[in-house]
């Protein structure tokens, strides 16, 4: 479904991904794990049409969108769920909903599908998301962007500042997502709540591919996470 190859992104003179190749089947899950600034969150924005590829193609069902706007690439099915989750914190959880609807595509999820998948954030539908706790605004920021029915989520780094206990409840979440078709990369720190749900792992080091592959050795993840002295 997803297929790059070779890709290279870079801010002004500084090359943050290189030379990266990888695949997400239909319907399968993705794990990208790296340590701070490995280049995770480069990734997805260069895969969202964020950021500009500097080399490489990205191709989408069969199509290439290595140069399409973020806005064609949502079209296809493309959604992502960015870092910081970029909530309108002034509306409600309901009106941030109803906003992913106009790029909605026809699908399963509507917005009572996704109050059933999260059913805290239905509790706090008319809660301004501003005011909501940390785990709350992840689970609507995933909810958003299931309204838009996405063939492809991109999720950055699901557990970032959550405590353990929520970011566990948030990834028990991930495989009902994908029975319903809906194929996951997602990029992550923490390797144990990745592990849990992904089929395939892929390691970024300082941008680059240090490992990449499926039932990896826990040993050898930790080596490509932290390079040769970790
Ligand atoms: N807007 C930007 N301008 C310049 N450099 C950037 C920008 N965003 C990220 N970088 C740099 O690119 C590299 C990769 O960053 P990226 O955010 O992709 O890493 P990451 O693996 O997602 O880490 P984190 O968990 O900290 O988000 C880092 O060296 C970072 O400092």
């Amino acid at each position: 479904m997803l297929e790059i190859t070779d890709l290279s992104a870079a801010y002004g003179q500084m090359t943050a991904i290189r030379n990266i190749s990888l695949r997400v089947e239909s319907g399968g899950i993705l794990a990208v794990i790296g340590s701070n600034g490995a280049g995770k969150s480069t990734l997805l924005k260069t895969i969202a049409g964020q950021l500009k590829a500097t080399t490489g193609s990205i191709r989408f069902d069969g199509e290439d969108i290595t140069t399409l706007t973020p806005h064609e690439r949502a079209r296809r099915g493309v959604s992502l769920v960015p870092e910081g989750r970029r909530l309108f914190a002034s509306l409600t959880v309901h009106e941030n909903l109803q906003i992913a609807l106009s790029a909605r595509r026809t699908g399963r999820w509507t917005i009572d599908a996704v109050y059933d998948l999260f059913p805290l954030v239905a509790e706090r539908r008319n809660r301004r998301a501003g005011e909501m706790s940390g785990g709350e605004q992840q689970a609507t920021a995933i909810a958003r962007a299931l309204v838009a029915n996405p063939s492809l989520l991109l999720l950055d780094e699901v557990s970032l500042g959550l405590a353990p206990a929520i970011v566990g409840q948030l990834y028990d979440r991930i495989p009902l997502i994908q029975e319903q078709g809906t194929a996951i990369l997602l990029v992550e720190q923490d390797v144990s709540q990745a592990l849990r749900v992904c089929d395939d792992v892929h390691c970024l080091l300082q941008g680059a591919t240090s490992l990449a592959g499926r039932n990896l050795e826990l040993a050898d993840i930790s080596r490509a996470y932290f390079g040769s002295e970790g």
